[in-house]
């Protein structure tokens, strides 16, 4: 059993049917849960909270059931919604320190928890400000801190890059690894782009019109190409005389950056590698498997599997 699970989930609103017959189990780590806009991944979340209850299948939640189990759940669920909810006139700090108590902890606890959590987001400084002057990356993590702060052992993140602009993305996704890999708390994270999650997560579910299309440890979705990076030690220049022996001795090889991504067709051309670099007096830095992205996977139509 995962962290949270569904069989046959449907949830049929008025006119929309946004999860249909999903049966999927989000094991502990981190987990990408990907679709695009109108997937039905808010609706999963709500589902699984408890705040939503389905027309049809059966949830778990650390092995509670949110139609009877809703407050036990996020009492141990930390939930950080799509959509900016944050009240203006109010600073982290407080709006920090009330999460926590709404989740039970007594006021000491949850002031120490506050200052831990805003401080693990890189608001420690600003906590005292109102939101409303905190930028999109600011607020995203004043919500990131109240999913953490009653330390949670699941979290759920809807969307949480979006509107960030690179740099606050590439924060965030950090910050997600740490929370999942440093602090131990499992992770179920959605975003409708492909390949934003991928060097962060441990498993992809990949979800389309309410439907279940993969389930994937990261590691396997993306499997090696048969290629592999090779970087070496020496004078400018260096990487380019491998590439030309190596072309010279039959084995497909081309640059990429500065260094070479070689073809290997048979065992034997990692060996010619290796004895080519020290014969040409170089040092071996990196020899490193090419995996495809997730991207690639699903232009080759791997989602459709
Ligand atoms: N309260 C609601 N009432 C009726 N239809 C809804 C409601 N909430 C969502 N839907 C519809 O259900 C489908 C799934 O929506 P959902 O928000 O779960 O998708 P999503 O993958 O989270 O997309 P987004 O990232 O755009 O929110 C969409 O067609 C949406 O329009």
């Amino acid at each position: 059993m995962g962290v949270a699970d569904t069989q046959h989930l449907t949830m049929q609103y008025r006119q929309v049917r946004a999860l249909d017959d999903l049966t999927l189990s989000v094991p502990e780590g981190i987990t990408g849960v990907i679709g695009v806009n109108g997937a039905g991944k808010s609706t999963l979340i709500k589902v699984l909270l408890g705040l939503l209850r389905p027309t049809g299948g059966a949830v778990r939640v650390l092995g509670l059931d949110p139609a009877t189990q809703g407050s036990a759940i996020r009492a141990r669920v930390g939930y950080m919604p799509e959509h900016d909810v944050l009240p203006a006139d109010v600073s982290a700090a407080d709006f920090v320190m009330h999460m926590a108590m709404m989740s039970g902890l007594p006021r000491a606890a949850a002031r120490e928890r506050t200052s831990d959590a805003l401080r693990h987001v890189g608001l420690a400084e600003e906590r005292h400000r109102p939101m409303g002057g905190y930028s999109t990356g600011m607020k995203q993590r004043a919500k990131l801190a109240q999913t953490i702060v009653h330390s949670p052992q699941l979290v759920l993140l809807d969307e949480p890059t979006n509107g960030l602009d690179p740099r606050a993305r590439d924060d965030m996704l950090d910050l997600i690894g740490r929370i999942g890999h440093d602090f131990g708390i499992s992770v179920m994270v959605t975003s409708h782009l492909l390949g934003e999650l991928e060097r962060t997560v441990d498993h992809v579910i990949v979800i389309d019109a309410g439907h279940l299309l993969r389930s994937e440890r990261t590691q396997d979705l993306t499997e090696t190409t048969g290629n592999v990076l090779v970087e070496v030690l020496g004078p400018p220049g260096s990487d380019q005389r491998i590439g030309q022996a190596l072309v010279e001795r039959g084995v497909q090889a081309w640059p990429v950056g500065d260094r070479i991504e070689v073809r290997i067709d048979r065992p034997e051309t990692l060996d010619l590698i290796r004895d080519l670099v020290a014969g040409h007096g170089l040092g071996l830095v990196r020899l490193q498997e090419v995996h495809h992205s997730l991207e690639e996977v699903f232009a080759q139509g791997g989602g459709q599997r």
